[in-house]
């Protein structure tokens, strides 16, 4: 047996549990997506018809992963490994009927929601300022995975006094639910609602369904909402061969309407379930786990548990203090580079993880001038792109005709004159004539008070439209490309110098080869809707490659479920970890959760550990002094002074200063950096300078001037630009052979003169 396959007793105990509900509590790396994995396997071993089986995982990198690794230990058993959103997606093009959809509905992403809800909105003469479609799309997002439907919400306030969000929401709820309907698309939350809703109102479907899926797996059972616990108790009764895993202290989506209570009432909704706990974590070192079950037993609301390894102590958690946020990319950038050329470690080995996508930004431009490959999850970020959302808006239509806000992207896109009020006017007469727009489009001529060019504009495009079809295309690449040259999509950007031009097409052609990878795996039956489900239900994980040899970003969330041997978490301060939602929020549900997060965070590494902390960071545009995360005082660590001008250049600091100049950072008495600072706006120069007045340098670089690097050696000043805390400046290393940027108030340069 390899060690791949190696199995505890305990594991062994919950893969051989073949019948009866079976509940997997434990904590990170005991190896519960292990005991799903081989429990799959074992269930076939057994006899069981492999689509008899269903396994639900967090993400689509998740189900992937683990459909290989099932595929390896049975080679050609088919078993359905899937995200709840994927899985009902399926179900639902099945069964669309059921809930009034056609099989073809499309999904509308976040950005398609936001405009419907503003025209529905803008329709019921609501103030879209003070009912903003995002708040008010969160409010509906809530109900929806709370399992409470347009009517329900409608009834319920017909029914109570409610407040006047009540009132909003009861009417701009059904309101979008019936533009949806009538434009054959659903949200994201939807998928799951209306899965849910089939089950309860159809019995029978309900029980052909349960007899289907004989046993069921959920890992990461701790995030499941109020709706895919409704789908899954649903599928479960009959056949009740239903097996969790997860873990409370890791529920980390409780904002999206997670509850964690799903995992604690599951001995209760199940009496003879079997419970397995794992307690041995195989990931860690110890000192990383120490540090991390510490930091977890100050939440509340939990039951404590053990996290124990055979693994070595290791070395300590680290935090590094820098100075500043330019401080810290950088600091990182080249820690990890040494890391690596030390031979301590593969950049694929290394991952950083931070609260918020905007603290990856500084860290990207470091990694890049350090030459450090990286990749960034964010999956997401390429199809929120406009260009390749007109793209696929196009693709959508073609596929269903009804998809109105696939309609009203590119009905205009490229330019056809066709504006705004000519589209107000097709819209009203469509709904009038109980017509699709396309339909409309077609008929423009009928609609009233339309200029001729708008008619012509309409006309032109429903004809255009009519002429694209898969069938004839062969291939989602070959139409994808027809709907780009009949369109002439592309052709405004073609031959511009302008670099966001260049970058638009690099996006299309991107999109392009995405659809020639999705037909070579199809084979020659070219499947326009599976594509466009790939397309929408994306996660931030899917782009990531585990074998690219890059260091990965990541946000906390994300990197649920996953390990790194080297992790750095950036920013572990009062406002970003935990959030500042969270420091205001009066109860401590919020700040549970945020802790769990760092929990979550900690626990993905093997190896080593390390956190970062600034003395100031800008936030909303100010340079702030920071203020240490409650979470550190309740971790173990060892503190590290990172900053540029610390001890990572002693050559630096030992460079007499002229005593009334202050030139270093704030420290205490025992010359760590101070922290303590009393929130005083102040930029990291003034810092420098020792004054909160007027940003002046420490000292003046001119060009042609010679300083002393202490990596470097002598080099020679090429260029100054920018000014106050911005100024930068550009110096030639002969001997090191290198030009290298700094930000001139904190480059350890050493002014010899010129
Ligand atoms: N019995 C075992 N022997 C050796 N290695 C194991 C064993 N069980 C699990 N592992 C390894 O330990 C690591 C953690 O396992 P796994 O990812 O399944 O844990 P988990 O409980 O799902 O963690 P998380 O809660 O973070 O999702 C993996 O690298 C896995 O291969
Ligand atoms: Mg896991």
């Amino acid at each position: 047996m390899s060690p791949a396959d190696h199995l505890t007793p305990s594991q062994r105990a919950a893969v051989e549990c073949i019948d009866g509900p079976l509940l997997v509590l434990a904590g990170p790396g005991s190896g519960k997506t292990r005991v799903v994995t081989h429990r799959i396997a074992h269930l076939v071993e057994q006899g069981v018809p492999p689509h008899q089986i269903l396994a639900i995982t967090f993400t689509n990198k998740a189900a992937g992963e683990m459909a290989d690794r099932v595929g390896r230990l049975l080679p050609g058993a088919r078993v359905q490994v899937s995200t709840f959103h994927r899985f009902c997606a399926r179900l639902l093009r099945r069964y669309a009927s059921v809930v009034g959809l056609q099989p073809n509905y499309t999904i509308l992403d976040a950005a398609d929601q936001k405009q419907v809800l503003r025209r529905v909105i803008n329709e019921l003469d609501l103030d879209t300022v003070h009912y903003s479609p995002e708040k008010v799309g969160y409010r509906i997002s809530t109900a929806k995975n709370d399992l409470r439907t347009s009517e329900d919400v409608q009834r319920q306030y017909e029914e109570s006094i409610a407040d006047h969000w009540q009132a909003v929401i009861a009417r701009v709820y059904p309101a979008y639910q019936r533009w949806l309907l009538e434009s054959n698309s659903v949200d994201f939350d939807d998928l799951l609602l209306h899965v849910a809703m089939m089950l309860v109102e159809n019995p029978e479907l309900r029980q052909e369904l349960d007899s289907r899926f004989r046993y069921i797996l959920v890992d990461e059972y701790q995030d499941t909402n109020a709706a895919q616990y409704q789908i899954i108790a649903a599928l479960s009764q009959e056949y009740p061969n239903l097996c969790v895993t997860g873990d409370p202290d890791q529920s980390i989506y409780g904002w999206r309407g997670a509850r964690i209570e799903n995992i604690l009432r599951f001995e209760r909704e199940y009496p003879d379930a079997q419970v397995v706990r794992l307690e041995q974590n195989f990931r860690s070192t110890q000192a990383i786990l120490r540090s991390a079950d510490r930091l977890i037993g100050h939440n509340t609301q939990r039951k404590a548990k053990r996290l124990l390894t055979d693994n070595e102590e290791g070395d300590a958690v680290e935090l590094l203090e820098f100075t500043d946020a330019h401080d810290e990319a950088d600091g990182l950038a080249r820690r990890i580079r040494e890391l690596v050329e030390s031979g301590g470690a593969t950049y694929g080995d290394v991952a950083v993880f931070y609260r918020v996508n905007a603290l990856s930004r500084q860290l990207e431009l470091a990694l890049l001038r350090h030459r450090v490959p990286f990749q960034v999850a964010a999956g997401v970020a390429f199809y929120d792109r406009a260009e390749i959302k007109d793209a696929l808006s196009y693709l959508r239509l073609i596929y269903n005709p009804n998809d109105r806000s696939a309609f009203l992207r590119v009905v205009n896109t490229p330019l056809r004159g066709l504006g705004e009020t000519s589209q107000r006017r097709l819209v009203a007469w469509a709904a009038d004539n109980g017509v699709n727009f396309l339909e409309a489009a077609a008929r423009a001529k009928e609609i009233p008070r339309l200029t001729k060019r708008a008619i012509a504009g309409f006309e032109r495009f429903a004809r255009l439209m009519g002429e694209f079809s898969l069938a004839d295309a062969g291939s989602v690449e070959k139409l994808l490309l027809t709907v780009l040259d009949r369109t002439g999509f592309t052709r405004p950007w073609e031959g511009s110098l302008n670099e966001q031009d260049q970058q638009r097409l690099a996006n299309v052609q991107e999109l392009v080869t995405a659809a020639r990878q999705f037909d070579a795996v199809r084979g020659d039956e070219p499947d326009l809707e599976a594509f466009l489900e790939q397309t929408s239900l994306v996660n931030e994980t899917d782009s990531l490659d585990p074998a690219a040899g890059q260091v990965t970003l990541m946000t906390l969330h994300a990197a649920k479920g996953l390990e790194f041997p080297h992790v750095y978490i950036l920013g572990v301060e009062e406002g970003l970890l935990p959030h500042e939602r969270a420091v205001r929020d009066a109860g401590k549900r919020e700040l549970e959760e945020e802790r769990r997060l760092l929990f979550v965070g900690m626990t993905r590494a093997e190896r080593r550990l390390w956190l970062t902390q600034t003395v100031t960071r800008e936030f909303r545009g100010r340079t702030l002094h920071t203020i240490p995360s409650t979470f550190l005082a309740e971790l173990e660590y060892n503190r590290v002074d990172a900053s540029a001008g610390g001890d990572l250049f002693p050559e630096w600091q030992a460079v007499p200063q002229p005593a009334e100049k202050k030139k270093s950072l704030p420290r205490n008495a025992e010359g760590k950096l101070d922290f303590g600072g009393a929130g005083k706006i102040t930029t990291a120069a003034n810092l420098l300078n020792g004054s909160s007045e007027a940003v002046e340098l420490p000292r003046g670089f001119a060009m042609g001037m010679r300083v002393r690097h202490p990596r470097y050696g002598v080099g020679t000043v090429t260029e100054v630009g920018g000014f106050g805390a911005r100024r930068t400046v550009t110096v030639r290393f002969a001997e090191a052979d290198r030009v290298e940027k700094f930000v001139a108030a904190k480059a350890p340069l050493q002014p010899l003169g010129t």
